[in-house]
């Protein structure tokens, strides 16, 4: 649809862009990314004929973009540029009226009801049909923005191009914005060539990518390109981070700063408060944490550690929203807090400190066995449980990876699973040696100083160091419930 070859041009006789290879299909979300002054409008000045090449060729839908007459240019292409300003006091309605001009036919123009239709339609759909009366100057920057959108969109045009059409739109008008346009992509296979500044943005709604830096075009691809931390880290010239979008099959993208001073986490001298409601550990700063905890569970960062104790009856209808009460009972700060329950009675818990293989690991455990379970089994579906969970917390001073997390938890579940085999833990409807809980709960904390570690598994010295932890935590922690309960 677009193509551009051997493209060089810019402004005053000086070349702002070179050697610009590109090719846009028909129907694609192009999003066109790059730092400031990088040549992103003086590409997309150049693909729309506003600026004469000084070298190479654009072919729009076959032709070289020059034999365009204005009018057929007009029928072919929208342009939504950068600050565009309409200075007469037309009102809403006669600004998206002007879209229509390249369909309306005859030396006087008249409007026609399709122009009518065709208005009234973007002007619903850009959310600006209810001020149609109203002058365009009267309205707010992210009103005008829409209605020049709604503009762009009465030419219906097969390509579109945007020049940062989010500018001046708060969160809501800028996912409903590129919403529509990804239906117009989708129901009318419009071509989509947009300027976008918003990695994130960028990242939900187009599907190809071209990377602009200094006037030349260093990548083009699918979101590959925006997953590629270390060309955003050349392009951009700051350190970004990918990570998965929590519902959508996307990645989205995290600016990360030179990291501040923080308080040495080495001895992992987390200071420990025990009643009979809760063990609460509170370290001076963050760690990174994965967990399925109730609170705070998945992967994040906490200060705080909480493991709460419930009733043998405790009606767990909210449990998350419970463990909020809690800690806000307990002045505990809940944005920054995992909270774990058990019905285990605290003070049978173990506390396990030590250095092993040179990693500092602090393991905390809360055990009962009551409701042992052999996974590897049949169980009837429904069955009555009683009263037992292993609740492992493990701190470590080791900068794991995401990958390293998983590999960790693989490490203190084996540990676990050891435990309960030495101790001779059977599941009580198989008879069998149980592998954990029915509800177990695990945290696995790291300091994240130091080199980063890919792995933590058993053939590591941080996974050895969790499995020796866990498995004396565990052990003790069951000691001390069978020397109360006698089970
Ligand atoms: N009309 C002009 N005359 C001369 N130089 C210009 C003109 N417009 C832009 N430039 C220069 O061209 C270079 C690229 O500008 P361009 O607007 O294409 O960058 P951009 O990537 O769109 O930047 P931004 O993200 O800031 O909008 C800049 O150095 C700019 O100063």
């Amino acid at each position: 649809m677009i193509e551009t070859n051997g493209l060089a041009g810019g402004y005053q006789k000086e070349d702002i862009l070179t050697d610009i290879n590109l090719i846009i299909e028909e129907g694609d979300f192009f999003a066109l990314i790059g730092p400031n002054g990088s040549g992103k409008t003086t590409l997309l000045r150049l693909m729309t004929g506003a600026l004469e090449p000084s070298r190479g060729s654009i072919y729009v839908a076959g032709k070289p973009i020059q034999t365009y007459s204005s009018r057929k240019k007009a029928k072919m292409m929208a342009v939504l540029a950068q600050n565009s300003h309409v200075e007469f006091d037309f009102s809403v309605e006669e600004i998206v009226m002007l879209g229509r001009y390249p369909h309306q036919k005859g030396l006087i123009k008249h409007i026609s009801p399709r122009d009518k239709e065709v208005v009234s339609e973007v002007m619903k759909q850009t959310e600006v049909y209810h001020y149609r009366d109203k002058p365009f100057k009267w309205l707010s920057g992210g009103e005008k923005q829409r209605v020049l959108l709604a503009k762009a969109l009465a030419q219906e045009p097969r390509i579109l191009f945007l020049d940062e059409p989010t500018n001046h739109l708060d969160v809501k008008h800028t996912v409903d914005m590129l919403q529509h346009l990804k239906e117009h992509q989708k129901n009318r296979q419009m071509t989509i060539v947009a300027i976008l500044h918003d990695l994130n943005t960028a990242a939900l709604f187009a599907d190809k990518f071209a990377a602009l830096h200094q006037g030349r075009l260093v990548k083009k691809g699918d979101l590959s390109v925006l997953k590629n931390e270390a060309l955003l880290q050349k392009v951009y010239g700051v350190d970004i981070k990918h990570h998965s979008h929590p519902t959508l099959a996307k990645p989205q993208m995290l600016v990360a700063p030179e990291k501040m001073e923080e308080p040495n986490l080495r001895t992992l001298e987390g200071e420990v408060e025990q009643n009979e409601q809760y063990i609460h550990i509170a370290f001076p700063r963050p760690l990174r944490v994965l967990s399925n905890a109730v609170s705070g569970g998945g992967l994040q960062w906490h200060s705080h550690f909480c493991n709460f104790h419930v009733p043998k009856n405790y009606d767990c209808q909210d449990p998350a929203a419970d463990v909020l009460r809690w800690l806000e009972d307990a002045n505990i700060p809940a944005g920054d807090t995992l909270g774990m329950m058990t019905a285990v009675k605290l003070a049978d818990q173990a506390f396990v400190r030590e250095t092993i293989m040179d990693t500092p690991v602090f393991t905390v455990v809360t055990a009962g066995v009551g409701n042992a379970v052999d996974i590897t089994e049949n169980h009837p579906a429904e069955e009555e449980w009683q009263v037992g969970t292993i609740n492992i917390m493990v701190f470590l001073d080791s900068h794991l990876t995401d990958g390293a997390f998983v590999n960790a938890v693989q490490s203190a579940t084996e540990a676990k699973t050891k435990a309960l085999a030495d101790m001779q833990v059977a599941d009580p409807a198989t008879k069998t040696i149980a592998t954990g809980t029915s509800t177990d709960s695990i945290a696995i904390a790291a300091t994240q100083q130091g080199e980063s570690t890919p792995y933590a598994g058993s053939g590591t010295r941080v996974g050895k160091a969790i499995g020796q932890s866990v498995y004396r935590a565990v052990t003790e922690a069951i000691e001390n419930y069978r020397q109360r309960t006698d089970k």
